[in-house]
């Protein structure tokens, strides 16, 4: 599995939020944006599936904690197009992490792990990152 773009010590607080912009490759079948303490403690894995895995046009949401997957959460809004242009906002409040998609979609997961920071961003898949907005 490719390794996208990875940021660490973000120190990302409460009320705070991270802006991802980018361009959906044209056969994309899935990306990934993970937030949490690391890599094996991730609080929120957003992984929007347009054909892989037995998914089509579905949101998995999960978290792993300790390298161990935790349960699904699955959304069937899809505000995504190949080909086309992302911009998604995660807000990461003390019980939730929001997503805000396009034409006002919203996403909330529960913050499993309790972080009280978010340090780690990790962005894969059949995606071109443009912009990594922190506060
Ligand atoms: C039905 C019985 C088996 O269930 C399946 O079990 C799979 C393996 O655990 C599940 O897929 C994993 O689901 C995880 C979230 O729960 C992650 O999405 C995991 O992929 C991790 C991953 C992929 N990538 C990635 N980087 N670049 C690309 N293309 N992919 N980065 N991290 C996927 O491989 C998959 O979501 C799950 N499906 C269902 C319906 O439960």
């Amino acid at each position: 599995m490719e390794c996208g773009l990875v940021a660490t010590h973000l120190k990302l607080q409460h009320g705070e939020t991270v802006e991802v912009k980018g361009k959906i490759l044209p056969d994309c079948k899935e990306f990934v944006v993970n937030l949490g303490q690391d890599c094996d403690n991730i609080a929120l894995h957003f992984n929007p599936r347009f054909d892989c895995k037995g998914d089509v046009n579905t949101i998995v949401c999960n978290s792993k904690e300790n390298g161990e997957w935790g349960e699904e959460q699955r959304e069937t809004d899809f505000p995504f197009e190949q080909d086309g242009k992302v911009q998604l906002s995660f807000t990461f409040l003390p019980g939730e992490i929001k997503v805000l998609l396009a034409e006002g979609h919203e996403i909330s997961f529960l913050n499993r792990l309790g972080l009280k920071t978010i340090e780690y961003i990790a962005v894969e898949g059949d995606f071109k990152i443009r912009v990594l907005k922190f506060p």
